[in-house]
Order: structure tokens, then sequence, then C-alpha cells
């Protein structure tokens, strides 16, 4: 089930330049929530800041009314946060099912010893994992990929074996930075299906995101921000009408 994510007044400098200033949004458990604005904006300063990556100067991020702010990426993994990477960090000599697998890594069973000699649970969870991540792969569009090279898919496809990945945690949150990037119009409308299905099981999507057509299609609300600051907060809809965000960002080239 999703969880709720709270952000009161994050703020985040390098060396006396705000990249973030007191940024804050509530997302509903289960609802799917869109980050958008232009080129530097924050927004993936934000998704670090929410991963762990990065520990905000000032301000509060809560999960389910939990304080998680400074926690590193692996203990935010235990509270159930998962996310996927603008630029996608896969072992690409290996398979793309060998790279979702890596995903449920962290949920195996048993003592290191037990997988050494391969005692019958550790093997049974290993065949359990491996469907899993067959199923995941097929609901993300790649089933026919699981034994290809992940080097010989393009760029926009990684994001989706990224996505899957990330699945294999049973995530409560889903961070997605810019996942229809580089993708054809199919994959697209794929992707499109895969978060709505999402939505529909209660997962809570964040999604950073340039193509405002997704956006309308998966969000029940989007926050803009420009020059680290909140700009405005609504429906896809209201910030597609809205003069300060057709002014900062929608008249811009970057959004499509
Ligand atoms: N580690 C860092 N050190 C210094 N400056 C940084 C760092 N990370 C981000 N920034 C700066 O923060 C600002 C926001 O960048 P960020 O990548 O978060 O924007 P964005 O909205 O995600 O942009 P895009 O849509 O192009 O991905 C930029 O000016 C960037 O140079």
């Amino acid at each position: 089930m999703g969880a709720r994510l709270t952000l009161e007044r994050v703020s985040l400098s390098f060396g006396g330049v705000h990249v973030l200033e007191e940024v804050g949004f509530d997302v509903e458990a289960g609802s799917v929530f869109g980050l958008v604005g232009p080129n530097g904006a924050g927004k993936t300063s934000l998704f670090n800041c929410i991963s762990g990556h990065y520990r905000p100067s000032a301000g509060s991020i809560k999960i389910d009314g939990e304080e998680v702010l400074g926690l590193v990426p692996a203990k935010l993994a235990k509270h159930g946060l998962a996310r996927t990477f603008q630029h996608p960090a896969l072992q690409l000599e290996a398979t793309v099912l060998e790279n979702v697998l890596l995903g449920g890594h962290t949920r195996q069973p048993g003592t290191a010893l037990a997988w050494a000699v391969r005692l019958p649970k550790t093997a049974r969870s290993e065949r359990d994992q491996r469907a899993e991540a067959l199923d995941w792969l097929d609901r993300v569009g790649l089933r026919w990929a699981a034994d290809v090279a992940a080097d010989e898919l393009s760029h926009g496809l990684h994001k989706s074996i990224e996505l899957a990945r990330a699945l294999m945690l049973h995530p409560g949150i889903l961070l997605l930075d810019e996942p229809a990037a580089g993708l054809s119009h199919g994959e697209v409308q794929h992707f499109i299906a895969t978060v709505k299905s999402l939505r529909a099981e209660g997962i809570t999507v964040v999604v950073v995101e340039h193509n405002m057509s997704v956006i309308s299609q998966v969000t029940d609300r989007v926050l803009v921000l420009d020059h680290g600051k909140k700009l405005m907060e609504g429906t896809a809809a209201s910030a597609q009408a809205d003069p300060r965000v057709i002014e900062a960002y929608l008249g811009a080239p970057d959004a499509a």
C-alpha cells in the first residue's frame, strides 16, 4: 500500500547558491504527483533530497508522518521509498533480467551461508524472485528483452529496466525522474498504462517529467518549480492554464 509523502519548507544550497527555497507539498497515499518546471528549476535536486542523496539545509520530509530527513538511501528503502534516475546506473553487460533481480537483493531471506550452499529455501526464493522479476518486466513492456544485454537497449528503455528494478523493492512511494524521455510513442503509451496500473494498486508515485501530455494523463496534482521555488500547485490542467506557468515554462522549448 502507498505511503503519504509530506515536505515542509525544504531548502538546499551549494556554496551559497540557493537551489531550493522553502519548497513544500503533500502527496496523498496512492496518488500520482507531478513535479514540473524549466531546466535547472531544481526538480532532480528535490528528488535527491527526498531519496537521501542530498541533505537539505533546512526543512522537513515525512513518510506517513515520520521524519525521514537525513536518512541515507538504504534506510529510506526500508521506509518503502524507491526511485529511478534521469541517467540510470545499470550493469550494462548483464542481461535485463539480471539487472532487475538486483532490485530484489535486499528482500532475499536467509544468511549468506544459506545462499552459498543453496539451501532449498533460498533456491525456492531465487525461483520466486526470478518469476517476480519477469512479471515486472512484463508490466513495463520489457518481457521480450529479459535475456538481452542491457546495453543493447535504448537509453529510454534503460529507465524502464530501472522501473522494474525499483518495483522489486515493493515500494510504497516511487520517485520517477524523467521516465518518458527517450521513449518512442508506443513505449510512452505503455508507460502511461503502467503508471495508471500502479496507482490502481495504491502505490504513491512522484514523477518529474517534461512531457506535459504524460503529466496530464497520469497525475492527480502537480507542483511547478521555478528557480528553486514553488510557482504554483494544482491539477495539470490548472497548471497549463496558469499564465505564470506559461511564461516561466510552457512557452519555453524544453516543455514538450
Ligand atoms: N551537486 C551540485 N552542486 C552544485 N550545484 C548543483 C548540484 N546539483 C544541482 N545543482 C544545481 O542546482 C540547480 C538545479 O538543478 P536540477 O538538476 O535539480 O534541476 P532540474 O529542474 O532537475 O533540471 P532538468 O530539467 O534540466 O533536469 C542547477 O543550477 C544545478 O546546477
